[in-house]
């Protein structure tokens, strides 16, 4: 499956009736079994694009279609900052919930529902409620209910930004272990760029005011150990190049609050 975005434009009408242009003229493609990084300042229009992938937010103009679906509805997994896990339901009721909701058997419910809860490392917590877990545990009942859907497109918007540095590393890690083991197409928002370049096959950076791509960039490193010393230098290369593309609206934006 392959994801092609066309000449996608959004304008916003703000509280005071003024017009406010939020994207123009994007145009990208996420492959099949690629993970593409959204990366751009405060306000460049990252959730606003992820919202139109996932079809929550319809373009002002422009298109968004699915390739090599074979006629059928892609399905989506979303994983946002804020989890919203339901309080009333468990991590297993809340991790099988996509599953019910498309039909699936029992049986097929139980399996995945196991399966995944283990992939993000929850295994005895099926039965604690939200209120019982951490941060961190949330956000993986959050990935697992996604995941156990088994998407044609995972999306996520910073996903992480919520947790403490140490917990956000060792889930940035473990994204790295199930996107191998699941190879699902991933658009994923963050302001971070070594975020991005930790996790992303292509980095897309976005400029602001308006919204608009400033570079795509192909991270040729292997998926896997770019954390590692041998990577160290062109990690920050890349990380440097990100940077030099958005300092001065990173710059802009933290002026404006
Ligand atoms: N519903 C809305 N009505 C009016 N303007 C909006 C609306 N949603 C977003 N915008 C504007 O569109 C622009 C892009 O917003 P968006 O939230 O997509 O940016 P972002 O890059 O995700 O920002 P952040 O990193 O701060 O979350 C901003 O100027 C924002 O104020």
């Amino acid at each position: 499956m392959r994801i092609v975005v066309e000449n996608v434009d959004k304008t916003f009408v703000d509280s005071k009736k003024r017009e406010v242009t939020a994207l123009t003229n994007i145009n990208f493609s996420i492959e099949k079994e690629e993970f593409v990084v959204l990366v751009g300042p405060s306000g460049c229009g990252k959730s606003t694009l992820l919202n139109i992938v996932g079809g929550l937010m319809s373009p002002t103009s422009g298109t968004v279609y699915f390739e090599g679906t074979n006629g059928k509805k892609p399905s989506l997994g979303i994983v946002f900052q804020e989890i919203a896990l339901f309080p009333w339901r468990s991590v297993y009721e809340n991790v099988i919930f996509g599953l019910e909701e498309a039909g699936a058997s029992k049986q097929e419910q139980q399996e995945k529902g196991k399966q995944y809860i283990e992939m993000v490392g929850l295994s005895g917590f099926e039965n604690a409620y939200p209120k019982q877990l951490s941060g961190g545990m949330r956000q993986r009942a959050g990935i697992a209910r996604a995941l156990a859907i088994e998407p044609d497109l995972l999306l996520m918007d910073e996903p992480f930004s919520a947790l403490d540095a140490q917990t956000r590393t060792i889930m940035q890690e473990e994204l790295l272990t199930i996107w191998n083991r699941t190879k699902l197409s991933t658009l994923y928002v963050t302001h971070n760029i070594q975020e991005a370049v930790y996790l992303a096959d292509r980095v897309i950076v976005l400029s602001r005011h308006p919204g608009q791509i400033k570079s795509i960039i192909q991270i040729d490193m292997p998926k896997i150990g770019r954390d590692q010393e041998q990577y160290r230098a062109q990690f920050e290369q890349y990380a440097d190049q990100i940077w030099q593309l958005i300092r001065h609206d990173a710059q802009e934006a933290s002026r404006e609050g």
